[in-house]
């Protein structure tokens, strides 16, 4: 079956027109499938076609030839005309088509509100009482406040019960003196803080009576809301340029002894009362929410980021025509190349596998918070934090070696900022350090899973969450042809495996000897292995449930090739654990690689289509090497015609250096 999809082929270039001719599925049924639901993918294409319609809002000048503060100041303009036509373009208070909305327009290399919307107002939803919501939440939605989330010091950014900005409780007069003791304590990195934000959700070490209670949520003021200068005691500036993402002004900020009423410490699940007595959450890391937030939301967001890197790189090659196979007449694309699919295509099913975990994890944050505000039930705490530590480190770094390879599968195009990838690249990777750097959360997912192992070694399986439930299973023969449920039950047995070898090892040196803290430390490689174990079992899960329940023949068959595509990339990827453990036979090994090579080849006439479905336009892609035309010479040659350094014939360096240079040189 052939389609030609909705968009409008005519004009484009006839290689890239070829290949949305014969795509055998309609990719506006796949984005339905990628977006979650009919309704969200066609308000997306809303979005973007009133997007275009507003003059001000279309590309300008591009954002590589750019100064920082150019950027900055380009982001700024673009909220100002957003914030004109808000209520036109997007339902207000929906989440996702504010954040459709800003990756559109603004693109990804920050702006002032980016932790606003995903860290500030989701830290008063979920941890200020119903009356400081009333106070805040609304002048927040309504933007009359811009902030931030100020947690990360100089000092500490991992280990959060060591933070030493403190919150020092004054009976007397009810407020709370924030201080920050010594250079380790300014807050240091938050987004936006610098020069934007005017109020921050502070985390401090709250204090009462010189006893410390940890890190607690202030909302606190920090600029005049008429001049925008810092209040006095406050001390706040930009931390300056950053490998990527420099629209936006991440931070530092100091406090000398800076006093906020009692009532900004954030009081849904804890209170500090006049006196001074206190009364604690029904779970320790209550405060801890927003971060879980960020955590839930990071495996669709990456998963974004990669398949813009992907629409690029995709696209181009299949326009790219490089050497010769059997026709020598002509030279084929690039995209015909095993080695070029080899590169791309495993990360393209991981997009989609990424992005159908993020539709997930973001359904279950929504529940959990309902459960804790409407019902005080903290119970499905420690399961999300251990799933969403996981999922953040293992998709961040495949996220990352996925673009990187999506930029060399562009040659040297892939290298020059006409690509974008490498913007890209700079931005996805920061999600390998923000929300918990990738080791540190690894060793807490491994908590769970050494938890998990305690228990059914103490004999009590029926404990265990249905995530874990795999560790119970016993090993088993398995035919490989049967299907996706094979591949998982070979995945359980490596990951269980490992999982058990692990804690084996931290007991083995506590019975030694060893604290436990010290054994963990010694067996601290093979536990976060067997947490990205644990997690790549729960995405390839999750791609296979998600596969099955797809209704349209056409889209449910491009997606079957893809999930068996990661399925074999996946088990190959890890075959080393089970050749090792004996689980995988040589055999086997064979089989596996040959699915691997016949995936490719039915992948390669769906690749463009299958992120033709993302439906990002030009304007959030933001590549010239990516537009969808795909006429990348003659967009090319124009970017760099446009660069400030061709504006004139000889450059004043020229003129001042090297030609008086030259001259001597002569003499
Ligand atoms: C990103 C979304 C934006 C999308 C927009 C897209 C548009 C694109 C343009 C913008 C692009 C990017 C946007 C950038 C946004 C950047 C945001 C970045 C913001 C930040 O980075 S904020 C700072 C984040 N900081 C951290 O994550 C710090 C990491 N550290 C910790 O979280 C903790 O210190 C810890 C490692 C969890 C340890 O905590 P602690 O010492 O207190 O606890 P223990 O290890 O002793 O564990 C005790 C016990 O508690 C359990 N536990 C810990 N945390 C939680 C929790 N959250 N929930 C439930 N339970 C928890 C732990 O498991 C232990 O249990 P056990 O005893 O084992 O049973
Ligand atoms: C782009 C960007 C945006 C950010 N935005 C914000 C923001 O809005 N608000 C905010 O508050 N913060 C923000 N941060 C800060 C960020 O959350 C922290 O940098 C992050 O949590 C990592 O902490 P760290 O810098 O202390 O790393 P460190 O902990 O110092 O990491 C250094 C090394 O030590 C290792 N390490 C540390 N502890 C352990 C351990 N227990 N076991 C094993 N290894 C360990 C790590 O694995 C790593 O290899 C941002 C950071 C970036 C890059």
């Amino acid at each position: 079956m052939s389609f030609l999809n909705k968009e409008i082929c005519d004009g484009d270039n006839p290689d890239l027109t070829e290949e949305r001719r014969t795509a055998t599925f309609d990719t506006d049924r796949m984005a339905q499938v990628i977006y979650g639901s009919e309704k969200f993918a066609a308000r997306r294409r809303q979005i973007t076609k009133s997007i275009s319609r507003i003059p001000a809002l279309q590309d300008t000048k591009p954002l590589a030839f750019m100064t920082r503060e150019e950027k900055i100041t380009e982001a700024c303009r673009e909220l100002d005309v957003l914030s004109d036509h808000w209520e036109q373009l997007i339902y207000v208070n929906d989440e996702e088509e504010a954040l459709h909305l800003h990756r559109e327009v603004i693109g990804m290399e920050g702006h002032p509100f980016a932790l606003h919307e995903t860290m500030f107002i989701p830290t008063l939803v979920s941890q200020a009482s119903d009356e400081q919501q009333e106070k805040w939440l609304g002048r927040a939605r309504k933007r009359e406040i811009i902030g931030c989330y100020a947690q990360t010091e100089l000092g500490h950014g991992s280990n959060l019960r060591k933070l030493e900005t403190t919150a020092t409780y004054s009976p007397s007069t009810q407020e709370f003196i924030l201080h920050t003791p010594t250079i380790t304590a300014l807050k240091w990195w938050p987004g936006a803080l610098g020069k934007s934000s005017n109020y921050a959700i502070v985390m401090a070490d709250l204090v009462i009576k010189n006893k410390s209670y940890g890190p607690h949520p202030f909302i606190v003021q920090l600029r005049d809301e008429k001049t925008h200068q810092p209040l006095p005691g406050i001390t706040v500036g930009d931390i300056g340029p950053k490998m990527a993402f420099n629209g936006a002004d991440n931070g530092f900020l100091g406090f000398d002894h800076f006093r906020i009423p009692r009532g900004n410490l954030l009081m849904r699940h804890n209170r500090v009362e006049p006196d001074g007595s206190y009364l604690k959450p029904p779970h320790a890391k209550i405060g801890y929410s927003s971060m879980v937030k960020v955590r839930s939301r990071m495996a669709m967001d990456q998963g974004l980021f990669m398949a813009q890197a992907l629409v690029i790189a995709v696209r181009y090659s299949a326009v790219r025509r490089q050497g010769f196979l059997e026709d020598k007449s002509q030279e084929v694309k690039v995209l015909d190349y095993q080695t070029q699919q080899h590169r791309l295509f495993p990360s393209i099913a991981r997009v989609y596998a990424f992005i159908f975990c993020g539709l997930e994890t973001i359904q279950l944050y929504e529940k959990l918070i309902l459960d804790v505000n409407k019902n005080g039930d903290t119970s499905g705490m420690a399961d999300l934090h251990s799933l969403t530590s996981g999922l953040k480190s293992v998709v961040t770094h495949f996220t990352g070696q996925g673009i990187e390879q999506a930029r060399m599968a562009c040659g040297g195009h892939g290298y020059s900022m006409a690509s974008y990838i490498s913007e890209i690249y700079g931005v996805a990777v920061a999600g390998c350090t923000y929300e918990g750097e990738n080791m540190v959360m690894l060793l807490q997912c491994a908590r769970a899973l050494v938890k998990a192992v305690e228990l059914v070694e103490e004999g009590h399986p029926e404990k265990l969450s249905p995530m874990m439930a795999y560790l119970t299973k016993p090993s088993v023969t398995v035919d490989l042809t049967v299907g996706p449920e094979a591949y998982v039950k070979i995945f359980q047995l490596i990951a269980k495996k490992q999982a058990f070898k692990a804690t084996e090892q931290l007991h083995k040196f506590m019975v030694a000897g060893d604290s436990r803290d010290v054994a963990w430390n010694k067996s601290a490689v093979e536990l976060t292995k067997a947490s990205r174990l644990h997690t790549r079992l729960y995405i390839l899960k999750t791609f296979i449930r998600r596969v099955e329940s797809i209704t349209d023949i056409s889209v449910k068959a491009a997606l079957t090739d893809l999930l068996n595509l990661h399925l074999n990339y996946e088990l190959l990827d890890v075959a080393s654990y089970a050749l090792a453990d004996g689980i995988m036979s040589s055999t086997q090994m064979d089989f596996i690689k040959n699915q691997l090579y016949s995936s490719l080849e039915k992948i390669r006439p769906n690749a463009v289509s299958l992120m033709d479905s993302f439906q990002f336009s030009d304007l959030q892609l933001r590549s010239v090497l990516g537009r969808r035309d795909g006429h990348v010479y003659q967009n090319l040659f124009e970017w760099a015609k446009s660069s400030p350094l061709n504006q004139s014939e000889v450059l004043p360096s020229v003129t001042q250096y090297l030609k008086p240079m030259m001259e001597k040189s002569k003499l």
